[in-house]
């Protein structure tokens, strides 16, 4: 890890020249800015080049239309993709995202950070991502069906349970998955539980991986809470996203004393002063379909979700989408802390403004490993084919996420970094270990 980075021209910037004149854009944004933290993590351990020109561009992207035959008997095309960012680690893992505004930028971007986020964790695999660019919402239950199946119809050849292995993302629940695993079966022939983690009991998935994103970041929180002059009984938590992570997020701290004052989902949020039970939230959300409208102890407020990022608290959890809090309304955040439980919450000006602001950020390479921590033990009990019990799952996820959280915040104080070009510098070099390990140019050239 001794030579200089390269100097590099960032090709991802370069617009588009089809695109008609005044209208070009750059052609990925998203993953120009993620790379920001890849060149800031080269130059802080001096990283060899090899190893930065290996993480500039993802390894394969795939792109595919999917036809599904809607009920009305018409065919509806819908774009997809599943992205194999890097796999020097092991095969690629990641998610599988449907949502009206799924891009390719954001796809290779999301693989990308998994890369990272795996790393951090220390597990045996690379990141990969995929999507489709739906509303599920728009869609009935068979036509879900349809699409889901249709997705891995489509990428069969690209994953598999040791090249690309898939999970739960934004708006792809237990029976998405459910869909998903029994079609890839049905295509190899055999029963195939591991090339898709996050699979519900009964389709061989693990005990502890509903509450797993959540429960990784909470406990990364309650490490640090000493650190970060947090008390249970005396901070204030907000929620944006009140959906599996975010649900189960805000449950864990309830349970703890943490005080709940704000919660959101994309309709509406709600805010009391005098606290909010989740328990209570989600029986509303269930009975109504939003948050709106929910009681609290005290006076609740309907709120917009963007005056929620803005309410006094002690804890921030964005828990839905990327680039809530941006160059725009991030002097307006006041919340000292912010547990990035969603992927990539914060615009890098955003970051940037409240990291020299003094704001804590507990990134989301970080915060939201838990997740594909418990997916790899899934996928090692589908292998193994012996089934853990929930205690055994959770012990191994706290030891883990109180190790990587560890080691994150003493790279912090060390370096003197932010967290998040902690998390960078300490999941880069397990990464850079796996290319070098490989040989470099210096082995080469000595040869
Ligand atoms: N589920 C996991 O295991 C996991 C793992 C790692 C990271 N994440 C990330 O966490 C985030 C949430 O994932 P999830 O699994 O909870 O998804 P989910 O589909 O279960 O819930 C998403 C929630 O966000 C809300 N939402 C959507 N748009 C919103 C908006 N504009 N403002 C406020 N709320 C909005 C929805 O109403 C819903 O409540 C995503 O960024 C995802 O990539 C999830």
């Amino acid at each position: 890890m001794s030579a200089p980075v390269r100097p590099w021209k960032d090709e991802a910037m370069e617009t588009d020249k089809t695109a008609p004149e005044g209208t070009e854009k750059p052609r990925r944004v998203m993953l120009a800015n993620a790379r920001e933290n890849l060149r800031n993590a080269c130059d802080q351990l001096n990283i060899h080049p090899d190893v930065f020109e290996e993480l500039k561009w993802p390894r394969e992207t795939l792109a595919i239309s999917l036809l599904i035959r809607m009920d009305d008997g018409s065919r509806r095309a819908f774009k997809a993709w599943r992205c194999r960012y890097n796999d020097r680690r092991g095969p690629t893992k990641g998610g599988v995202r449907f949502h009206p505004n799924v891009s390719l930028d954001e796809i290779e971007t999301l693989s990308f950070w998994m890369t990272f986020k795996c790393a951090v964790a220390n597990l045996p695999f690379g990141g990969g991502k995929g999507g489709v660019c739906v509303d599920t919402k728009q869609l009935s239950a068979n036509e879900l069906e349809r699409l889901s199946r249709a997705y891995i119809e489509a990428f069969a050849p690209f994953i598999g349970p040791d090249r690309d292995i898939l999970a739960p993302d934004m708006y792809t629940n237990g029976i998405v998955i459910a869909w998903m695993s029994d079609e890839y079966s049905s295509i190899t022939g055999q029963a195939s539980p591991t090339a898709i983690t996050g699979k519900p009991l009964a389709f061989g998935g693990t005990v502890g991986r509903i509450d797993a994103t959540a429960r990784g970041g909470y406990i990364a929180l309650r490490h640090l809470e000493g650190s970060l002059g947090l008390e249970p009984d005396k901070s204030s938590v907000v929620i944006q996203g009140f959906g599996n992570v975010g649900y189960h997020c805000a449950k864990l701290l309830h349970a703890d004393g943490y005080k709940i004052v704000g919660i959101s989902d994309s309709s509406s949020g709600i805010y009391d002063a005098s606290g909010l039970d989740p328990l209570a939230v989600m029986q509303h959300k269930h009975e109504t379909g939003s948050v709106k409208g929910a009681k609290g102890h005290g006076k609740t407020k309907n709120i917009s979700n963007a005056d929620l990022l803005e309410l006094e608290c002690d804890v921030l959890v964005p828990a839905a989408l990327e680039r809530q809090i941006t160059a725009e309304n991030c002097d307006r955040i006041k919340a000292r802390i912010i547990l990035e439980m969603a992927n990539g919450p914060l615009s890098p000006e955003a970051d940037k403004a409240l990291t020299e602001a003094g704001h804590i950020i507990i990134p989301d390479i970080l915060a939201n490993a838990g997740g594909v921590t418990v997916s790899h033990l899934e996928w090692v009990q589908n292998r193994s084919g012996f089934y853990w019990d929930e205690s055994r799952v959770r012990d191994h996820l706290k030891t883990t996420m109180e190790t990587e959280t560890q080691a994150v915040w003493a790279l912090h104080n060390e370096m003197n970094l932010s967290m998040r070009e902690a998390a960078y510098v300490h999941g880069l070099r397990r990464i850079a270990e796996s290319v070098e390990a490989r040989g470099t140019q210096a082995y080469f050239e000595d040869t």
